[in-house]
C-alpha cells in the first residue's frame, strides 16, 4: 500500500508534470487498464451479469469509458450512463467517448431499478467536484447506493472531497463503493471521516509515473501519510532481563471525580495494561473517602489529587476530571510541570475555556499530547462540530500548531498532527470504539508509551494504531464491533503491543 497521502493541488502536479513527459492521453489510457484489471481481478476474471458503467463529464468520466471499451473489447456485457457536460469534454474524453461508443458497450439513458449487475464501475466525478452532486448525477448516486452489487470507484467515490474525506455539501451525496481504485498517488480523504464508509477497499495505481517525476511534489509538500507500524515500532523494544518497575515508568492518572471514578479507573487500565511500571489515580476533589480501590485491578494506586507528587511522573489529565475549582487549580499545576503530559476529555474543555490554560500548556516544558474528540476539538478552535469534521486534517494541524502540542483528533480515521503540519491519518479501528470510555483507554495507552520514553509524536502514532488494532482484534473474536465494551481493550492492547515488541527484535 501506497501510505503517502498527497492533496488534491499536488496529484495535480503530478499530472502535469507527467502529462508534459508523455504522448497526449497515455495517463487515462493507463488508468482505463489499470482499473479493467483490478474490475477482472475482483470479478475473478469472469464477470457473470452485465457491468454498469457511470461516467461524468469529465476526465474521471473519461477513465471510466476507457475501462467500459476495454471490458467490451473482452466480451463482457456492458452498459454505459453517460452523463455529458456543459461544455465539450477533453480531448481525452472525447476520445475514450468513441471508443466505447465503437465498441459493443450499450448506452442507456436511465438505470431500472431491480437490474442486476456484476459490478457498477463509477467514474462520475474524481478530484474534480467542486459542489454538491444534484440532478441527474444524485439520481445516479442514489441509484447505485441502493444496489447490493459490489461497486468500484475510480481515483474517488463520486462526491467525496479526496482531501477532506467529507462529501461535498451542504446536502451532498457520494458514492458509498466497496473498493476504490486510485490513480498517481494515495488521497487523505479515501481514509477519514467520511471516507471511511465511502472509499471501501483502496488500491493505489501510480499508473507508471516514474517516482522522480513524484519525487519533485514529495519533497516539497508531501506532509501526510498513513498510520502504520513501520513510524513507530522501532520504539517497542524488547525488555531488557535486568530491568525493574522503575524502567516502565509511572502514570498518573489526574482526574475520576466524584461520580466520574470509571473514566479514571479506565484510562488507569489502559495505561497498566499498556506497561506503564506503576499507575495512580489522583482522584480530583476527593479526600479520600471515595474509590479507594479498582477491586478488579488493585494494582492501581488511588490516592487524593491534592497533594500528589506528579513531579517525574507522566500525566494523563482528564479522564473524569469534572470542571470544579480544584480541578482547574489541579490541571494548571501539571501544565506548569515538565514531564510528558497527556491532555484529553474535561481537562481539553478547560483548556478551551481559558486562555490562561492554552498558554500554560502552549509553554509546558515536556512531550505533550493532546486527544480531543471533535466536540473538544472544535472547542478548542471556537467554530462549530461540522466545521471540524468538514475538514479533519486542517483542523488537527491547526489545533496541534495553536497549542504546540501533538494534536490526536479522534473519530473513524483519527488523524495525528505535529507543530511542524506533518500529519498521520490511522488504518487501524472500527465502529465499535464508539463507546463510552473507549477514548479513556486511549488516554491511559497513550500515557504508559510516554512513560516508557517514547517520544510524544510515536507514541500518540502506535497509541492510536494499537488501540484501533486492539478493538480490530476483538471483532475478529466474535467480541464486536455491536456491543464490544472499553473494558475489554487493555487486554487486547497487551496482546497488540506484545507482538509488535516481538516483531521488532526479529
Ligand atoms: N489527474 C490525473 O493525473 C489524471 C486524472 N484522471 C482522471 O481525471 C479526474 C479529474 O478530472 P477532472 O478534472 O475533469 O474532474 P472530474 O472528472 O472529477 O469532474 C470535473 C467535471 O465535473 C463538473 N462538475 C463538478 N462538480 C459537478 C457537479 N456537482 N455536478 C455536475 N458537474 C460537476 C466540472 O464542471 C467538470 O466538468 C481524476 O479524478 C481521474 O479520475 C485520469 O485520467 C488519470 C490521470
Ligand atoms: N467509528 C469509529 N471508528 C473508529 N474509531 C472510532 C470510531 N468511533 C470512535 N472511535 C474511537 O474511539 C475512541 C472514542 O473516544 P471518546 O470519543 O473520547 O470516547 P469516551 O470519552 O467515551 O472515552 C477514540 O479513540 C475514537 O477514535
Ligand atoms: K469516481
Amino acid at each position: 500500500m501506497d501510505t503517502l497521502l498527497y492533496s488534491v493541488d499536488q496529484i495535480r502536479a503530478i499530472e502535469r508534470a507527467a502529462t508534459s513527459a508523455l504522448p497526449p492521453g497515455t495517463l487515462m489510457r493507463r488508468a482505463g487498464e489499470a482499473a479493467t484489471t483490478y474490475a477482472l481481478e475482483l470479478l475473478k476474471g469472469r464477470p457473470t451479469d452485465v457491468v454498469l458503467v457511470l461516467a461524468g463529464p469529465g476526465n474521471n468520466g473519461g477513465d471510466a469509458l476507457e475501462v467500459a471499451a476495454n471490458l467490451a473489447a473482452l466480451g463482457c456485457k456492458v452498459k454505459v450512463a453517460w452523463l455529458g457536460g456543459d461544455g465539450a469534454p477533453s480531448p481525452e474524453t472525447q476520445a475514450a467517448l468513441e471508443r466505447a461508443h465503437a465498441g459493443s458497450a450499450c448506452f442507456v439513458d436511465d438505470l431500472t431499478d431491480g437490474e442486476s449487475h456484476c459490478l457498477v464501475i463509477d467514474g462520475l466525478f474524481g478530484i474534480g467536484p467542486a459542489r454538491p452532486l444534484a440532478g441527474r448525477a444524485r439520481e445516479l448516486v442514489e441509484a447505485v447506493n441502493r444496489k447490493r452489487c459490489p461497486v468500484l470507484s475510480l481515483d474517488v467515490p463520486s462526491g467525496l472531497d479526496a482531501d477532506t474525506g467529507a462529501v461535498v455539501g451542504p446536502h451532498g451525496i457520494a458514492v458509498a463503493a466497496t473498493y476504490t481504485i486510485t490513480f498517481l498517488g494515495n488521497k487523505p480523504g479515501l481514509h477519514t471521516g467520511d471516507g471511511c464508509d465511502h472509499a471501501g477497499r483502496v488500491h493505489v495505481d501510480r499508473l507508471g509515473v516514474d517516482e522522480l517525476q513524484v519525487a519533485g511534489v514529495d519533497a516539497e509538500h508531501a506532509r501526510a501519510r498513513l498510520n502504520l507500524p513501520p513510524l513507530f515500532a522501532a520504539c517497542a523494544a524488547p525488555r531488557r532481563r535486568n530491568s525493574h518497575k522503575g524502567s516502565y515508568g509511572d502514570v498518573a492518572v489526574l482526574g475520576g471525580a466524584p461520580g466520574m471514578a470509571g473514566a479514571a479507573l479506565l484510562a488507569a487500565r489502559g495505561a497498566l495494561f499498556a506497561g506503564a511500571g506503576r499507575v495512580f489515580v489522583a482522584a480530583v476533589g476527593d479526600d479520600g473517602a471515595g474509590i479507594a480501590l479498582d477491586p478488579t485491578q488493585p494494582e492501581i494506586m488511588i490516592r487524593p489529587a491534592a497533594g500528589f507528587a506528579f513531579g517525574g511522573r507522566t500525566v494523563v489529565a482528564g479522564p473524569g476530571m469534572g470542571d470544579s475549582a480544584g480541578a482547574t487549580r489541579m490541571l494548571a499545576q501539571v501544565l506548569d510541570g515538565s514531564g510528558p503530559l497527556l491532555v484529553d476529555a474535561d481537562a481539553l474543555n478547560l483548556v478551551a475555556a481559558s486562555p490562561d490554560l492554552q498558554a500554560r500548556l502552549a509553554r509546558h516544558d515536556g512531550p505533550a499530547v493532546l486527544t480531543p474528540h471533535p466536540l473538544e476539538a472544535a472547542r478548542l478552535l471556537g467554530v462549530t462540530t461540522p466545521v471540524v469534521q468538514a475538514d479533519r486534517l486542517e483542523s488537527a494541524r491547526e489545533l496541534a500548531q495553536r497549542l504546540n502540542a501533538v494534536v490526536v483528533l479522534k473519530g473513524a480515521g483519527s488523524v495525528i498532527a505535529r507543530p511542524d503540519g506533518e500529519v498521520a491519518v490511522n488504518t487501524s479501528g472500527n465502529p465499535g470504539l464508539a463507546t463510552g470510555g473507549s477514548g479513556d483507554v486511549l488516554a491511559g495507552l497513550g500515557g504508559a508509551l510516554l512513560a516508557q520514553g517514547w517520544p510524544a509524536w510515536e507514541a500518540a502514532l502506535g497509541a492510536v494504531w494499537l488501540h484501533g488494532a486492539a478493538a480490530d482484534r476483538l471483532v475478529n473474536c466474535g467480541c464486536g464491533p455491536i456491543g464490544l465494551t472499553a473494558g475489554e481493550l487493555p487486554r487486547a492492547i497487551r496482546a497488540e503491543l506484545n507482538a509488535l515488541a516481538a516483531q521488532s527484535r526479529s
